[in-house]
């Protein structure tokens, strides 16, 4: 798809920008350098964006300090004001954003209007929340003494977000900070940075003050990671994406102790009990599994299934996930779109070699589909065990391996056994067992009977190597803050 054809697709053709936005002006890198944005449907090139380097991000990061101590000194009501307007006009272009972000990812349209919407959410949570940065006061330790606890924001933040939701990982740290009175850089994903830039028209639009958020595209991604890391300007670096990119911004960012959220990578259990009522768990795990073709951090990436119903759940689920449809995500009906790259899809064979190597067997699928390109079809192996790559790595591709167990301590050793701890699920109805199995899961988030755990109502992150802190909920603005004690004597 080319950008004359998406653009003929769109309401508002404007919202499809081929400039960066930077410092509050939409320009050109400053040596004229681009990259190509490409439909992973088809692999055609949608357009160029510029590719910028330190320089330019630089610029960006003294604009924001500038525009910042302006932003930060309105009323709450005036930040929730903007960002009400910004929730308004996104919710507006509902279709146009979905088209752009189907058009640069892949994902079908569906979940792309499912994702704006999503993204939306967090604009109008953290608009209401920017009315709730309370301090407090606390009794004098002496007579003389009187202390009180302000809450000011960060400042600078920086943000790096991923391809897979190019929206809502986005407003997911962009809401919070302006809300708290910060500043913000993005540098999206070179795969994805079109809903990136539509967003930033439509904070424009919505009367965000010049500079104070910049959209910085490259495929330097590096080179912009030092400036974020390096740049003294900026106190704190917000990211998503793999655990391998996070462990190398924290170690940047320790020179200078930036304050730092990480939502990394995952390896999610679901887990499927012999009490649990089979058909909803086919379907939590359909969800679970296969939204965004496998490609979230919150994926199932290793299914657990006991003993007593492991036969009918595979074969509910075969059947079930047989009648999904592959296709471009722009075409009425599609389940799976495309995988956004060829090592994507090669990252799901290798996995799979190395499972049927060590004795698994493919129920389902099992190649690339007829669509070729990164098309995969949705697969589904049995006899999978903790000797497999799956088990220790990320799939983050259509591909289900089901593992059999026999008792609780068991499965429960094994969905532990893992670096990661960000989402798991399960589905049994003793609750006695949804109890105490909920409170031995390590993550930071526990699906029960259910496949789908994600809102910005409610705090999303994870533990161990999963990332540090929380997005959304009233915790997610807890990190664009810094607390400050003020003790008066009197
Ligand atoms: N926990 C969460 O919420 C999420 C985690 N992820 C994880 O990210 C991975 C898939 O997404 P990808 O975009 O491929 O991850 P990635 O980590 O390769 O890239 C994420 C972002 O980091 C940038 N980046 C890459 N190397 C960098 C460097 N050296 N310095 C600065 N920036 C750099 C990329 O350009 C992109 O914008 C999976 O492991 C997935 O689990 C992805 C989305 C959400
Ligand atoms: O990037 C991701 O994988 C998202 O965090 C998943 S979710 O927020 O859409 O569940």
């Amino acid at each position: 798809m080319l950008a004359r054809d998406l653009k003929s697709l769109l309401k508002d053709p404007g919202l499809l920008a081929t400039d960066a936005f930077l410092a509050g002006d939409w320009v050109g890198a400053d040596d004229g350098a681009t990259f190509a944005v490409t439909n992973p449907a088809n692999g055609e090139t949608i357009c160029q964006v510029p590719d910028m380097g330190r320089a330019e991000a630089a610029r960006a990061i003294e604009a924001a300090a500038a525009a910042q101590k302006d932003w930060a000194a309105k009323t709450a009501k005036e930040r929730a004001g903007v960002l009400r307007k910004w929730y308004d006009l996104m919710m507006a272009a509902q279709e146009d954003l979905a088209l752009i972000l189907t058009a640069e990812m892949g994902k079908p349209l569906a979940e792309s209007r499912g994702e704006i919407a999503y993204g939306a959410g967090f604009v109008e949570w953290f608009a209401e929340e920017a009315k709730r940065i309370y301090g407090e006061t606390i009794p004098g330790h002496q007579p003389d003494k009187r202390l009180t606890v302000i809450r000011q924001p960060v400042g600078v933040v920086a943000a790096i977000t991923p391809w897979n939701f190019p929206n809502a990982m986005i407003t997911r740290k962009a809401a919070p900070a302006l809300a708290a009175g910060c500043a913000i850089l993005i540098k999206p994903a070179a795969e994805t940075p079109l809903s990136a830039l539509a967003m930033a028209v439509l904070a424009e639009r919505a009367g965000l003050p010049k500079g104070l958020m910049s959209v910085i595209t490259s495929s330097k991604s590096s080179d912009i990671g030092k400036e974020f890391s390096e740049n003294p300007v900026v106190r704190k670096i917000t990211f998503t994406g793999s655990t391998e990119v996070g462990r190398i911004l924290l170690r940047q960012a320790a020179d200078q102790v930036k304050k730092c959220s990480m939502e990394l990578g995952g390896n999610a259990p679901f887990i499927v009990f012999d009490d649990a009522d089979l058909d909803a768990a086919v379907k939590g795990a359909i969800a679970c599994k296969f939204r965004n073709n496998g490609q979230t951090c919150v994926c199932a990436n290793r299914i657990y299934v006991q003993s007593g119903v492991y036969d009918a759940f595979a074969a509910k689920l075969a059947e079930a996930v047989g009648k999904l449809k592959v296709g471009d995500g722009m075409d009425d009906g599609t389940d799976l779109g495309p995988l956004i790259s060829d090592a994507a899809r090669e990252k799901v064979e290798t996995h799979l070699a190395d499972a049927t190597a060590k004795g698994a067997k493919v129920i389902l699928g099992g190649k690339p589909h007829q669509r070729g390109g990164t098309f995969f079809e949705p697969t589904i192996v049995t006899g999978a065990t903790q000797e497999m790559q799956f088990a220790t790595d990320e799939t983050f591709g259509p591909l289900a391996p089901l593992f059999r167990f026999e008792t609780e301590d068991d499965v429960i050793a094994m969905a532990n056994d893992t670096i990661f701890g960000l989402a798991s699920y399960f589905f049994a109805r003793d609750l006695s067992r949804v109890y105490k199995v909920a409170e031995a899961l390590e993550y930071g988030i526990v699906g029960v009977n259910t496949g789908l755990i994600s809102t910005e109502v409610a705090p999303f992150g994870g533990v161990k190597q999963s990332g540090l802190g929380r997005e959304g909920s009233r915790h997610g603005i807890e990190d664009y803050l810094e607390m400050k004690y003020i003790c008066m004597s009197v």
